[in-house]
């Protein structure tokens, strides 16, 4: 695995962050990190790169912990970001590549098409500091990926960006997977990880509570939505043995089943009751994994 974590814990006095955790994302694969507000994804990621010791367990980079020397192997977009407000942008993004030991004609070429390809080369030579949010989230990235990391780690990339920058900023780090990065995000928008990854986690006080492939993680859930569409009311159908739970919506609703029979049930039951416009089985939403596994809303 290219990027294995080992047991790891970390400790802060008598608090733990990080709970023995154990995981491996393969090279290529794009993995989605899911947790409430003080799960742990910072934590685990500052220990997979190196910047803080575990108290207990490693985290490996292709066999071998994350220090300076494999350091150009490795590209972070830290939460709290990390750029200096008066530097100049374009300045910034070579000194960053360099310190990563890449070379100052291409760093400057790539910091280039890279501020084309998001739509601000205009500020090539203005101070961060005089940017927008957003635009500075986009350097950021670009400062996270310039030097062509092999495992890019994003701490929430996409907080605080509008819709049009989300999708400009997704693109660009499906792009970069495609090109073969191994890649590492966090988030709290389950569309996007849904949307985005092969893999996921979902982090819950510092212990992994979900951890798998997208689809298997759905399957093992073991529980399916029927939605009905019907001009009937059928909200007593969903007193039904074996429906866990009924949201009624404008037109019918959506019921919670643990076994597929039960959606079968539901039908023709809902046909006893009129006509019925639309029958549909769906996979369980991510969220409602979430929820189920955590115990409470995402946040
Ligand atoms: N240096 C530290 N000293 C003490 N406690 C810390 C330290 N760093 C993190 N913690 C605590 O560890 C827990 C996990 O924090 P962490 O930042 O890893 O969570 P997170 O999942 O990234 O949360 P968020 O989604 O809010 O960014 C929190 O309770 C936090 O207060």
């Amino acid at each position: 695995m290219t990027l294995s974590i080992k047991n790891a814990t970390k400790k802060f006095g008598d608090f733990t962050a990080v709970d023995d955790i154990s995981l491996d994302v393969a090279e290529g694969q794009m993995h989605g990190f899911l947790g409430a507000n003080g799960a742990g994804k910072t934590t685990t990621f500052r220990m997979a790169l190196g910047l803080l010791t575990p108290t207990q367990g490693e985290v490996l980079w292709q066999g071998r912990r994350i220090s300076y020397a494999n350091s150009p192997d490795i590209g972070y977009l830290p939460e709290e970001r990390g750029l200096y407000p008066k530097m100049k942008v374009q300045d910034q993004l070579v000194y960053l590549a360099r310190l990563r030991r890449m070379d100052k004609k291409q760093a400057e070429q790539g910091a280039k098409e890279w501020l084309e390809r998001f739509e601000v080369p205009h500020y090539a030579s203005k101070k961060v500091e005089e940017l927008s949010k957003g635009n500075q989230q986009k350097i950021q990235l670009i400062a996270s990926l310039l030097h062509n990391p092999k495992l890019l780690i994003l701490d929430e990339p996409f907080s605080g960006l509008d819709p049009v920058n989300v999708e400009m900023l997704k693109k660009a780090i499906l792009d970069f997977q495609r090109q073969g990065a191994t890649i590492v995000f966090s988030s709290h928008r389950m569309d996007h990880v849904e949307e985005l990854c092969d893999d996921m986690s979902i982090l819950d006080k510092g212990k992994l509570v979900v951890h798998g492939s997208i689809r298997e993680v759905k399957r093992t859930f073991g529980k399916q939505n029927v939605r009905i569409h019907s001009d009937a009311d059928i909200t007593a159908l969903g007193e039904l043995p074996g429906v866990e739970k009924f949201t009624a919506q404008r037109s019918g609703g959506v019921f919670r089943i643990a076994d597929e029979a039960v959606g079968q049930n539901l039908l023709a039951r809902a046909l006893e009751l009129g006509p019925v416009r639309q029958f549909a089985l769906e996979e369980p939403s991510l969220e409602e994994i979430f929820i189920e596994k955590v115990g409470r809303a995402h946040v």
